[in-house]
């Protein structure tokens, strides 16, 4: 066995006891004080190595914090959307603060198995979009200072001066497998460049856009987990990427636990009259939602409390906690109604055997993140306020992140008038510190019709096209500043000329 003097064994103590004092203050920090972590700071620093490498995407992050508590002062938002390519990035950055990168888009164009997004890429994916994107931010940021530097000073202000260094938020899914692979996603994005990771609570393999069923979520003690899982890792590596706690409740129904809604009608099982309404040619969906609206669905409390008065239900909840199992609830319920209470969670049940349930769990999980999203899919303001105003109410000052889908009408009937769309942004972030507001992949209908224009106008007028309608607007740079390659500096031509300066002994900057 290695023999271990006192002294090696005292200096490898020490150094552990400073590491930790180092965490404890490190979560003292404006950035980190809010964040109440069920573990120790001695359970982090034993679960570092001797040396904690500095995290390359904390600087952005950092910016991104004091960027988004900024717009929860003033009550506005940083908007964004989802990209996969530089080259969007690099004219993102005229425009916006922060980029998005959307797993949905990044199983669809970054992997050799393009697929409707079901988060069933590999799960390095994100990850490397998110360093391909940080590394060509890194890099436009240096050949737009090389260049700069290349002037004289009186003549810099009229050269263009972007923020390339635009924090990235990514798509972390829901960490793709148990909590080892929580963990290495979470290394690999917050490694990657990745300024903010949010994190779902989707079952694996169970992320559905279909019309039908089946979009469910995991346990709240399973989601907890991960979002613990994220925070331990990003402990670890004493990052400051943000973590957003992304809840897909709203429009999911099934769970894989059994915190549970029951019918409390005499209804048939909802598989057999959505089975039954397709055999007879009829919208499943529409049998689905007639269920629904039939079942009298409820979580067993709320059965118990329908058919209860006030001392009935004190005397029940009296005999129930956390953990108090259904069959023990029906004895409580009894005793207390003189009477079974009728629920049934058998018959909500889906054709894959999940439960319906009822949540609450973006409470459970907000002192760990810093961030809260729910994501609808359809963003109907009652929803949208009633989600932010309980949440404000236990949380006052929050920040919140939310996705726009697109596709949608913004009907009256969920609050929207065509004076509210168009100020639906500005909305949310005022009334309820929505600070930052995305559209993760629809905007690619944008950059589909500008390629669809392009390609239309070439194949119809060749060259002369071309000169009209492109060259002619990038090289006089109105109305848009477009990027090309006429001045060599947004392509790298003149870095790549200073680096061929400097090697001959060349002094390439000025005064
Ligand atoms: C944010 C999202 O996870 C994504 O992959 O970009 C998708 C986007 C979408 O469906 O519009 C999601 O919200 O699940």
């Amino acid at each position: 066995m290695q023999y271990q003097a006192n002294n090696v064994l005292e200096a490898e103590q020490k150094s552990f006891d400073d590491s930790v004092r180092a965490i404890e203050e490190w979560w003292k920090t404006p950035r980190q004080q809010h964040i109440k972590r069920p573990y120790s700071a001695k359970t982090i620093a034993a679960l570092r190595g001797s040396e904690t490498l500095p995290c390359v995407s904390s600087a952005a992050a950092l910016k991104l914090w004091d960027m988004l508590r900024e717009h929860r002062a003033k009550g506005t938002a940083e908007l964004t959307f989802g990209a996969t390519d530089p080259v969007a990035v690099s004219q993102m950055a005229k425009h916006m603060r922060t980029v998005y990168v959307s797993g949905g888009l990044s199983g669809f164009s970054e992997n050799n198995y393009p697929g409707m997004d079901h988060a069933d890429y590999p799960w390095d994916t994100v990850p490397k979009v998110v360093d391909k994107i940080f590394r060509s931010e890194v890099w436009h940021d240096q050949r737009q200072r090389q260049f700069r530097m290349s002037h004289k000073l009186r003549d810099r202000t009229s050269l263009e001066n972007w923020d390339y260094l635009m924090p990235i938020v990514a798509d972390g899914d829901m960490g793709f497998g148990s909590l080892t692979t929580t963990i290495k996603s979470t290394k690999a994005l917050a490694e990657s460049g990745a300024a903010g990771i949010h994190i779902d609570d989707l079952a694996i393999g169970l992320k559905k856009f279909t019309v039908g069923q089946g979009r469910t979520v995991v346990p709240t003690s399973e989601y907890a987990d991960r979002v613990k899982a994220i925070r331990l890792q990003l402990d670890i590596m004493g990052a400051e990427t943000l973590l957003f706690a992304r809840c897909d409740t709203d429009h999911a129904d099934f769970i894989t636990s059994v915190y549970v809604l029951g019918a409390t009608k005499d209804v048939k099982p909802l598989q057999q009259v959505m089975n039954e309404a397709i055999a007879s040619g009829n919208s499943a969906l529409e049998a689905r939602t007639r269920w629904i609206a039939s079942a009298g669905l409820k979580t067993f409390d709320e059965a118990v409390q329908a058919v209860c008065n006030k001392d009935q239900f004190n005397q029940y909840q009296a005999h129930i906690s956390y953990g108090t199992s259904l069959s023990q609830r029906r004895a409580a319920a009894r005793a207390a109604t003189g009477a079974d209470v009728g629920f049934d969670w058998e018959l909500p049940r889906s054709q894959n055997g999940q439960y319906m349930f009822r949540q609450t769990r973006a409470l459970v999980v907000a002192p760990l993140s810093d961030l809260s999203w729910s994501r609808m899919d359809s963003p109907n303001y009652h929803d949208i306020k009633e989600y932010h105003e309980t949440m404000l109410s236990h949380l006052p000052g929050r920040m919140f992140a939310f996705a726009w889908g697109g596709e949608w009408p913004f009907p009256e009937s969920a609050g929207w008038t065509p004076e509210r769309r168009k100020n639906a942004s500005a909305i949310l972030a005022k009334d309820f510190g929505v600070v930052w507001q995305v559209q993760p992949m629809y905007m690619i209908q944008g950059v589909n019709m500008e390629i669809e224009r392009s390609a239309e106008m070439w194949t119809k007028e060749g060259i002369g096209g071309y000169y009209d309608k492109i060259q002619t607007v990038a090289v006089s740079r109105k109305p848009f500043k477009v990027d090309g390659y006429e001045k060599m500096s947004w392509c790298g031509g003149h870095l790549s000329d200073a680096f061929f300066a400097a090697v001959s002994g060349e002094e390439i900057s000025q005064r």
